[in-house]
């Protein structure tokens, strides 16, 4: 079996470059003439457009391709639907300049903070980044966050201030922003519109002349650097790789080639390679400093490891250092709708996760919905991302819990991480032997014009906010001067409505982003939630205590509204330890579905009780009340937003 899927790939690279109208000679760029680069933003300031105008100015896609301005790159159907990028693509390009050809590989990367970690692990592939800023919003949040990530890779870094064609455009501003922030030179401050094309080809001669190449020594054994990978149902697991160095006489690397991963230690023969031009282009061999893909006969997701270093069989080599591995921020149970379905689920996550590697995995169980997976994301759009491609891409019908952040709970012997609040203790009991529970903490950054200065300020305080401190962006500016707001704040706090609320006390203008600053003491409880007194794990919240009546109230009216009435009363209670914080009571109802069908209609009788037997098939049981899986979703739903 394992033998005829390898029989089969090595048939492949040959009829796909055979029906590959385009090809690229790889032998033709040394070092020299390769360039590594990434494009780094804010969201929305750009970047998927300037990578369509940068494939499409040397000639990798044709202008029919982009012309509707379609961001080639943005290739899953997230991206496309919500406009966002959440996954970093890389794209190779020929240029050339006086008759010198150059292999310029792009790396596009996302915009959003929940996406920064794709940023940072593609960027090791990169010796130089675009720092793109929009003429009309100017220096955003994350373009600060992403600017120190690919300065503190040494990366060289091109300034570019894009959508010039637009009325609102203020370059000038924008230059001094540019160097007030980061000391930018303004004659180094590329002006472009990416839309238009307008100054494209001096972004090209940019990165040609300002970026270095890769660098690659002839003494060290060949190495290369696993930063992606994907799966192909025929094909198996495609790494996406940087070659660092060489020195073997062999050209690296060439189909057949044995190859090995430090990681593992598992060893593969190579069936293919090629580069990105956008979509796969097999070659003949991949060439120190180059970056492009490789299949080999991986056929388990788990064995490609990124942040691996590959090699041939036999060198000896010490590997490279890998990727700081993410930090789930936020947690939530991932339940199939039909608990007949985990073993499906379980499959389709493992999938996408190799796709999305930031993604943590466990089991779960829960009385109320049944077998699970507890995941770990990088924030709630991420979460919510991950939910929609396991949709969309593996057609999965899922529950999601509500999200929760990673507490810490110290004993007088050992810290435990709790990241599910059924396994929360309870503060309340003396016999727990809990010394103190800490929450995680982030240092936020929020850019705002001054006249929403105050409202921004109102709304930290609101959500818990510390340290709160204030500078103006735009030095000298005589109006509507921005204003750079720091503060530390609970994670727990950021990722319910925060962001919605920033956006909408400022008009829109206010962007925002943050960074881990560790964990400190915090006066919190686990608040469960009671149906006729039986305890519903799948809904139990850690609150602070600041917050708990508040809390407590306003979730047994929204359980009181959707749990429909039952044969008899039931009482819906919000509980800390032993004590009721709030309560409401579902009055009951007759529910004897036939006894306004007299004698004689037996077939209606019989219909009547058949629809009730399939409702009560979709009911989850939580003691003596039946809930129906609808009203399961309706609480889940809301209770994430
Ligand atoms: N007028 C004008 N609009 C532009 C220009 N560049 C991009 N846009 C528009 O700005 C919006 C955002 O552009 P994208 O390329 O998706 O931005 P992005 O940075 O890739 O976004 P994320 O991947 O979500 O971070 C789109 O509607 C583009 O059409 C430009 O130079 N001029």
């Amino acid at each position: 079996m394992a033998q005829s899927y390898s029989t089969t790939l090595a048939f492949v690279p040959f009829f796909r470059r055979l029906l590959c109208a385009k090809a690229v000679d790889t032998a033709l760029f040394p070092c020299d003439a390769i360039r590594n680069f990434s494009i780094i933003a804010h969201i929305d300031h750009g970047k998927s457009t300037l990578a369509d105008r940068l494939l499409e100015l040397t000639g990798t896609i044709s202008k029919k391709a982009s012309g509707s301005n379609q961001q080639v790159l943005d290739k899953l159907k997230v991206e496309r639907e919500r406009g966002i990028t959440v996954k970093a693509q890389t794209a190779s390009m020929v240029y050339a300049i006086k008759s010198q050809k150059y292999l310029l590989n792009l790396i596009d990367t996302p915009g959003h903070v929940d996406f920064s970690w794709e940023v940072s692990r593609s960027l090791a592939a990169c010796q130089g980044a675009l720092l793109l800023v929009d003429a009309t919003q100017g220096v955003q949040a994350q373009s600060i966050s992403v600017y120190h990530i690919a300065q503190e890779r040494g990366l060289k870094i091109i300034p570019v201030i894009n959508k010039i064609d637009m009325p609102a455009s203020q370059p000038a501003r924008v230059i001094l922003q540019l160097e007030s922030m980061f000391g930018v030179d303004p004659v180094d401050v590329l002006q472009i519109s990416a839309k238009t094309g307008q100054g494209v080809d001096a972004v090209l001669r940019a990165v040609i002349e300002r970026i270095p190449p890769p660098s690659a020594s002839a003494e060290k054994p060949l190495k290369a650097l696993l930063f992606d990978s994907h799966y192909d149902r025929y094909r198996g697991v495609i790494s996406l790789v940087s070659i660092t160095r060489w020195g073997d006489s062999f050209l690296f690397m060439l189909t057949g080639d044995k190859i090995a991963s430090c990681h593992t230690r598992k060893k593969y023969e190579v069936q293919e390679v090629g580069v990105m031009y956008p979509e796969e282009l097999p070659t003949a061999s991949l060439r120190p400093g180059q970056v492009g893909y490789i299949a080999c006969n991986m056929k388990e997701s788990s064995e490609a490891h990124v942040g691996d270093t590959l090699y041939r069989v036999g060198a000896q080599v010490d590997p490279m250092p890998g990727f700081r591995p993410a930090k789930p921020m936020v947690y939530a149970g991932i339940f199939p709708v039909d608990t007949n379905d985990f073993i499906k689920l379980e499959e389709s996550v493992k999938r996408l996760t190799l796709t999305d590697r930031s993604v943590s995995v466990q089991r779960e169980s829960s009385s109320a919905l049944g077998q699970g997976c507890r995941l770990g994301f990088l924030g709630t759009l991420h979460m919510d991302v991950f939910r929609q491609r396991l949709e969309d891409e593996y057609d999965a019908n899922i529950i999601v819990t509500a999200p929760t952040v990673p507490y810490k709970v110290v004993y007088k012997d050992r810290t435990v991480i709790v990241s599910n609040p059924t396994e929360f203790p309870d503060l309340s009991d003396s016999s727990s032997g809990v010394k103190q529970v800490q929450e995680p903490v982030v240092k936020a950054t929020i850019i705002v014009p001054e006249d929403h200065l105050g409202e921004m300020m109102k709304l930290c305080f609101a959500h818990r906010a510390e340290d709160l401190d204030h500078r103006y962006l735009d030095a000298g500016a005589t109006k509507s001067a921005r204003i750079i707001l720091t503060c530390t704040i609970p994670l727990s706090e950021i990722v319910t409505d925060f962001f919605d609320k920033l956006k909408s006390k400022s008009s829109g203008y206010a962007s925002f982003d943050y960074e881990d600053a560790g964990y400190r003491r915090s006066d919190l409880s686990k608040m469960v939630f009671l149906l006729n007194g039986k305890q519903v794990d799948a809904l139990a919240l850690i609150v602070h205590r600041s917050g708990q009546q508040e809390v407590g109230r306003t979730w047994v009216k929204k359980l009181h509204k959707v749990i429909p009435r039952q044969l008899f009363e039931v009482p819906i209670q919000a509980a800390i330890g032993k004590q009721i914080i709030a309560r409401e009571t579902l009055k009951a109802m007759r529910a004897d579905v036939t006894a306004g069908l007299y004698g004689g209609h037996y077939e209606r009788k019989m219909k009547h009780l058949e629809n009730q037997k399939e409702s009560k098939r979709r009911m989850k049981r939580i003691g003596s009340v039946d809930l129906p899986q609808e009203a399961f979703f309706d609480i889940l739903s809301t209770k994430a937003k």
